[in-house]
C-alpha cells in the first residue's frame, strides 16, 4: 500500500489523482491533502477518502471544517501546505498545487525523503537548481506527472543520458493556434479557456494559449533531465497524441503516444516502475487517427516561448521572474484587468527590469518572486 500526500486535491490534477486512488484503492491510500477555496469539494473528499490531515488556506475555513469533522486533523496557510507535504504517514507527495507556492513544501518533503510526483511545474521553473540539488542530496526520486515529461521519462527507461541527441516537446498550440497575432488583440478569457485537446485548470490553459506553458516545460525538462537548452526542442503537434519524443545520437527516435488523458501520467508516476491497468481509459486506435499534424514553432508568433528559453539560459533568478510575472499577469487576465497580449508585455517588462542573481538561495528566490509580483501588479 502506498500512502499519499496530495497538494491541490480540489484541482484538475488533484481530482484526477483521486480517480486513480479510487480505481486502485487496494494500492493507494490518501493520508493528507491540501486545498484552496473549494470547501464544498473538500467536504466530499473528506467524506469519501478520510484523509487524516487536511490543509486549508484560511483560518476561517480551518475553524469551519474542524467543527464539521472532529475526527480529522486540520491545518492552514503556507505552513499547512508544508505539514501536508511532510505528513509522516505519507510515502509519496503528489504536488498538484498551482504556482510557486509549491516550492517550499516540495523542498521540505524532499528533506523528509519522500518520493515526489510533480505536476506543479512552477516549482521547478522558479527554483529548479534547489529542487534537483535537494533530491540528489536526499536520494529522492522526482517522478514527472506533466504529460510531456512523463512521455520523455517513459522513453528514457533503460537508456543512457550520454546517448541523448535531443528532447522534442510537443505542443498543441493552444486555444489560438489557428489565429494570427493580429487576431489576438480582442480575444476573451472564455475563448482563451477553450483548449482544443485537454481539460485543465484555468491558469495552465491560458499558459497553453500564450505558449508559456511550453516555455515552462522547456525549463522543467532542463532540470528533470539535466540537458542544456540547446538540446530541448519544441514541435507543434495539433492532436496531442504524441506526448513527446527523445532522439538518440544513433538517429533513433522514441515517442510515447496516447489519448489526451492526464490520468495516464498521474498513474504511471504513482505505480512506477510498474504499471496498472486503467480500465476507465480511452485506448488509442491509430487506424482512426488518420494523419498527425506537425509544424516547426514560430518564435515570433509565440513570444512567451522565446522569453522562457532566454530566461532559462540566463539562469539564476531570471526563471523566477519569468514564472512570477507570468503567474501575476495570467491572474490579471483571468480577472479581466488586462487584455490577452498584455500578458507577454508584462512578462517582457519584468524580465528587462531584472538583473539576475546566480545560484540564488531559497530566501532570495522567495524575495524575487514577491518583488516581481509587486512590480507586475504596479503596472496594472
Ligand atoms: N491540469 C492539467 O492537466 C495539468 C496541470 N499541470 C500542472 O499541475 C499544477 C496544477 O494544475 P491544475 O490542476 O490544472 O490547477 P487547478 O487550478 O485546477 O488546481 C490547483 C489546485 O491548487 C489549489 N490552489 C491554488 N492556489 C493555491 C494557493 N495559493 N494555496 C493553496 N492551494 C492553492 C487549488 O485549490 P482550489 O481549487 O480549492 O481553490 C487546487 O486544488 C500546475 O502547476 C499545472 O501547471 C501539469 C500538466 C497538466
Ligand atoms: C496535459 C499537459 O501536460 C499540459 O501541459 C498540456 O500538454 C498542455 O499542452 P499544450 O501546452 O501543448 O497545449
Ligand atoms: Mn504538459
Amino acid at each position: 500500500m502506498k500512502t499519499i500526500s496530495l497538494l491541490g486535491a480540489t484541482g484538475s490534477i488533484g481530482t484526477q489523482t483521486m480517480d486513480i486512488i479510487r480505481e486502485h484503492s487496494e494500492e493507494f491510500k490518501l493520508a493528507a491533502i491540501s486545498v484552496g477555496k473549494n470547501i464544498d469539494l473538500t467536504r466530499k473528499i473528506i467524506a469519501e477518502f478520510q484523509p487524516e490531515l487536511v490543509s486549508v488556506q484560511t483560518m476561517a475555513d480551518y475553524n469551519t471544517l474542524k467543527a464539521e469533522f472532529p475526527k480529522n486533523k486540520f491545518t492552514f496557510g503556507e505552513e499547512g501546505l508544508i505539514e501536508a507535504a511532510v505528513y509522516d504517514k505519507s510515502d509519496i507527495l503528489v504536488n498538484a498545487v498551482l504556482g510557486s507556492v509549491g516550492l517550499n513544501p516540495t523542498l521540505q518533503a524532499i528533506e523528509c525523503g519522500k518520493t515526489i510526483a510533480i505536476a506543479n511545474k512552477e516549482t521547478l521553473v522558479t527554483a529548479g537548481h534547489l529542487v534537483i540539488e535537494a533530491a540528489k542530496k536526499n536520494n529522492v526520486a522526482l517522478l514527472p506527472v506533466d504529460s510531456e515529461h512523463s512521455a520523455i521519462f517513459q522513453a528514457l527507461q533503460g537508456e543512457k543520458e550520454k546517448n541523448i541527441e535531443r528532447l522534442i516537446l510537443t505542443a498543441s498550440g493552444g486555444s489560438f493556434r489557428d489565429r494570427a497575432r493580429s487576431e489576438l488583440e480582442k480575444v476573451t478569457v472564455e475563448e482563451a479557456l477553450n483548449h482544443p485537446n485537454w481539460s485543465m485548470g484555468a491558469k495552465i490553459t491560458i499558459d497553453s494559449a500564450t505558449m508559456m506553458n511550453k516555455g515552462l516545460e522547456v525549463i522543467e525538462a532542463h532540470w528533470l533531465f539535466s540537458l542544456s537548452y540547446e538540446k530541448i526542442d519544441v514541435l507543434l503537434h495539433k492532436e496531442s497524441i504524441i506526448h513527446s519524443m527523445v532522439e538518440f545520437h544513433d538517429t533513433s527516435v522514441i515517442a510515447q503516444l496516447g489519448t489526451p488523458d492526464m490520468r495516464v501520467p498521474i498513474q504511471f508516476a504513482l505505480t512506477y516502475p510498474d504499471r496498472l491497468p486503467l480500465t476507465t481509459g480511452n485506448r488509442l486506435n491509430l487506424a482512426q487517427i488518420g494523419t498527425l499534424h506537425f509544424q516547426e514553432m514560430d518564435m515570433e508568433r509565440f513570444r512567451c516561448l522565446k522569453f522562457a528559453y532566454e530566461a532559462g539560459k540566463i539562469g539564476g533568478t531570471m526563471p523566477t521572474v519569468l514564472n512570477a510575472a507570468n503567474e501575476a499577469a495570467v491572474a490579471a487576465f483571468l480577472e479581466g484587468k488586462i487584455r490577452f497580449l498584455q500578458i507577454e508585455d508584462l512578462i517582457e517588462q519584468a524580465l528587462s527590469a531584472h538583473q539576475t542573481t546566480k545560484n540564488p538561495s531559497l530566501s532570495v528566490i522567495q524575495e524575487v518572486d514577491k518583488e516581481t509580483r509587486q512590480f507586475v501588479n504596479s503596472l496594472l
